[in-house]
């Protein structure tokens, strides 16, 4: 689907509530069924990757009510789990699909993933190895490194793991598997990921541990069911935090988004390249959750790597857009893991931000962009890949020629209603 996309004045004044955080919304369900009693979820996130993670609990059995407002888990406990009659079909979500390979890794039945041809494409012998060293039948296509995916699950044993990858989702595979082991599990990060699963298991009354990048938790702990917020996702606010800071004139404030400080890199490089950014103090419940105020601003190149990469690895297509406004030449390094993503993001942020007159090219690890360029109109492709249609939406606001956007569609994936709160921010004058 074509959308076209021309915007005269685009001046971005408002208050906007993002939807739910995708990584919580996964894990809300997954810890719904695998715990004992019923779960209530607030501000769940309806993209279709969470609703694909939905499907396929059902078809293991699990009882999940959907009305407008909430969601509610009937949990079963991980014995309750039913071998599913049907392919468990993971959509477009890297995130459903590693997560539930750990937690089928403990089922002792057979089940069979499947997911889009983006997803065939993207590498998961890097969750099926230390799954099979735990006990784990696997099978799958190039020796379980691609979908379709089949998977008996064993008597676990527990395992002591160096993840060769800063990945939440292998982390949070290795601890669902982890939970159903024999015994005490170690995982140790290279650098440190998004911590939602370890607290979900607190919040659901489990026990995890943490010093330094070394995570330790025992087997055969009973979850108890729970009620959830789940925060704005910080991943979404960014499309809307980069609109504010390169618009003329707009001043936009984000309500409820989360920010962890493992989700938070987006924050750090605004403020580093300039921005004017307000956070109201951030209130904690299992999560911490603030309003962020962005308006617009000059901006100044800034170098992106190390450490920070995880904190922000969703975020960088809208940042390379960010930098192209930026005054100087802006470096982000040490990001590879952006090529087996739903597109090879390296390739499809150079390629199609090159098409509206960027300064930008690709590196192996990254990207560079020298600012501050003005973009021009043209034609343009997501790709498939919903955080690329949504980072050249924003990127139509640079321009006063019209962007058409191939594939737009993609988007709700991740933010079904992203244009029309996009076009909410703007005057209608
Ligand atoms: O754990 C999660 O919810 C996610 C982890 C990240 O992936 P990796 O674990 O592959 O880095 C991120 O890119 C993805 O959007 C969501
Ligand atoms: C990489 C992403 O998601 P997933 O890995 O779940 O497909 C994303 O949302 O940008």
């Amino acid at each position: 689907m074509k959308q076209n996309l021309l915007y005269k004045k685009p001046a971005l004044k408002g208050a906007i509530r993002v939807p739910g955080d995708k990584s919580i919304s996964h894990r809300s369900i997954m810890f719904g069924a695998i715990a004992e009693g019923k779960t209530v979820v607030k501000g769940f996130l309806k993209g279709d990757d969470c609703l694909s993670t939905i499907d396929c609990f059902k078809k293991m059995g699990v009882r999940i009510e959907e009305t407008n407002d909430q969601i509610i888990v009937h949990g079963v406990g991980f014995d309750g789990l039913k071998e599913p009659v049907e392919l468990l079909d993971v959509g477009n979500s890297g995130t459903t699909t590693r997560l539930l390979l750990g937690i089928l890794a403990g089922r002792p039945f057979h089940s069979v993933i499947i997911g889009d041809e983006s997803i065939a494409t993207r590498p998961m012998k890097r969750v099926t190895g230390p799954l099979r060293e735990m006990g784990a039948a696997i099978d799958g296509r190039e020796d379980g490194q691609f979908t379709p995916i089949s998977i008996r699950g064993g008597n676990l044993s527990p395992l002591n793991y160096e993840l060769p990858v800063a990945s939440a989702q292998l982390k949070s595979a290795i601890l669902f598997a982890g939970l159903q082991a024999d015994g005490v599990t170690e995982i140790t990060e290279p650098e440190k990921t998004r911590d939602h699963t370890e607290r979900m298991i607190r919040q659901f009354g489990g026990t995890v541990t943490r010093s330094e990048n070394k995570i330790s938790l025992h087997g055969g702990q009973a979850l108890k069911a729970q009620h959830i917020e789940v925060p704005g996702d910080i991943s979404s606010a960014a499309f809307f935090l980069v609109a504010g800071a390169v618009t003329p004139g707009s001043e936009i404030k984000l309500q409820h988004v989360g920010v962890n400080p493992t989700r938070d890199g987006i924050i750090e490089v605004l403020e580093q390249m300039g921005a004017d950014l307000h956070i109201n103090e951030a209130a904690l419940d299992a999560e911490p959750v603030a309003d962020i105020t962005i308006k617009n601003s000059k901006l100044k190149s800034i170098e992106i790597g190390g450490e920070i990469i995880p904190k922000l690895i969703d975020e960088i297509p809208v940042i390379a857009l960010l930098a192209t406004q930026a005054q100087g030449t802006t470096v982000i390094r040490d990001a590879e893991e952006l090529k087996v993503k739903e597109t090879n993001r390296i390739d499809a942020v150079v390629g199609e931000l090159k098409k509206l007159g960027a300064d930008i090219e690709a590196t192996d690890d990254g990207m560079i962009i020298h600012g501050p360029v003005r973009l021009n109109g043209g034609k343009v492709s997501s790709r498939g890949d919903h955080r690329i249609g949504m980072m050249l939406s924003v990127a139509a606001l640079l321009t006063n020629e019209e962007v058409e956007i191939e594939g737009i569609e993609a988007v709700s994936v991740s933010y079904p209603d992203f244009l029309a709160d996009l076009e909410s921010l703007m005057s209608k004058e």
